[in-house]
């Protein structure tokens, strides 16, 4: 067989895993089966998928060892790896933030000389040193909103996502995020100069474009079309079709998924009719 011209590390398990797996599916590569397998080859595509701890990500991206990853932006900027962000991949949106209990601090500078318990030394190391604060770094490896309750430390730094766990942990956040969080795809150098590395990464893209717009399409007076197309412009411009219907065109236009409603709404008022709203399940643009 063939060596594969790429290799990619895939998140093996938490909460990049399943989104991370769909994307790559979505995007037209192979996945594995089953979820304890290490490694799947698509064949198709000519790419090794290896299924890695999300943390250890960025260290096999950063020796070179592999070319590309899926990882979370927190766990790249604690690794302190050479990799870096090829790409937002938009899923598994969370902030990163100190917490501690109410009235115990006012600021993010109060932290300096107290405990801060977190799994992210590397990211919380960083934060003191830029802002030439010292304190008192408590590694742990996960739970760490409990570290508070059982007197391990003053302070945690951690992933928020619902804000559930830290007001479970009778905990409140201090001052601005430390860090905002997404998953990202990850390399080093410049991938898009290796042609299969290019490829998944317009295939990725294309994905991420499918999900954040809809197709609608419209029949709508002649005489209201500028109207109608300054509502819908598209990403390029909007296709318009002649209607058997005299003086009535029939329009297609890409739209934000987010806005698809009041676009609806808006497209109807003016006039138009017979609004429909589709899915994209792909593009390249
Ligand atoms: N609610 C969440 N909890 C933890 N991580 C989250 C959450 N939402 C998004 N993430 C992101 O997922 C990544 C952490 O995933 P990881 O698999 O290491 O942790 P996990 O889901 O807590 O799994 P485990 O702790 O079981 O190893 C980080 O990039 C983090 O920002
Ligand atoms: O704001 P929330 O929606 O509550 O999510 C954030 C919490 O979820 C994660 O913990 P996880 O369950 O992964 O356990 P862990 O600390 O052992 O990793 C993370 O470490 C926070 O504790
Ligand atoms: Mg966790």
């Amino acid at each position: 067989m063939e060596p594969a011209k790429l290799r990619i590390a895939v998140p093996n398990k938490g909460s990049l895993a399943a989104a991370a797996a769909q994307m790559l599916t979505e995007a037209g590569y192979r996945q594995r089966a089953d979820p304890k397998d290490l490694v799947c080859h698509d064949q198709a595509n000519s790419v090794d998928f290896f299924y890695l701890r999300p943390r250890d990500i960025a260290t096999y991206v950063g020796s070179g060892d592999l070319d590309l990853g899926v990882t979370g932006r927190d766990l790249l900027v604690d690794s302190g790896s050479p990799a870096t962000e090829v790409l937002d991949l938009g899923f598994a949106p969370a902030t990163f933030r100190f917490a501690a209990r109410p009235g115990v601090l006012v600021d993010e500078r109060d932290v300096a000389g107290r405990r801060i318990a977190t799994s992210y030394a590397g990211v919380v190391g960083a934060y003191l040193a830029e802002r030439g604060l010292t304190a008192e770094v408590v590694r742990l490896d996960g739970a760490v909103e409990n570290a508070v309750r059982l007197g391990v430390a003053d302070v945690i730094a951690d992933v928020v996502q619902t804000g559930t766990t830290l007001r479970q942990a009778g905990l409140v956040t201090v001052g601005e995020p430390i860090l905002r969080s997404t998953a990202v795809l990850i390399g080093r150098g410049d991938p898009a100069a290796e042609p299969a590395a290019a490829q998944l990464l317009h295939r990725l893209q294309g994905v991420l474009v499918a999900r954040r717009y809809v197709m609608v399409v419209y029949d709508v007076p002649v005489e209201l079309l500028d109207r109608a197309s300054a509502l819908t412009p598209g990403i390029e411009s909007p296709t318009v079709s002649q209607l058997h219907r005299e003086g009535w065109v029939a329009v297609q236009s890409m739209v934000q998924r987010a806005a698809m409603h009041r676009v609806m709404d808006e497209l109807y008022d003016l006039g138009a009719r017979a609004i429909l709203v589709t899915d994209i399940h792909a593009c390249r643009l």
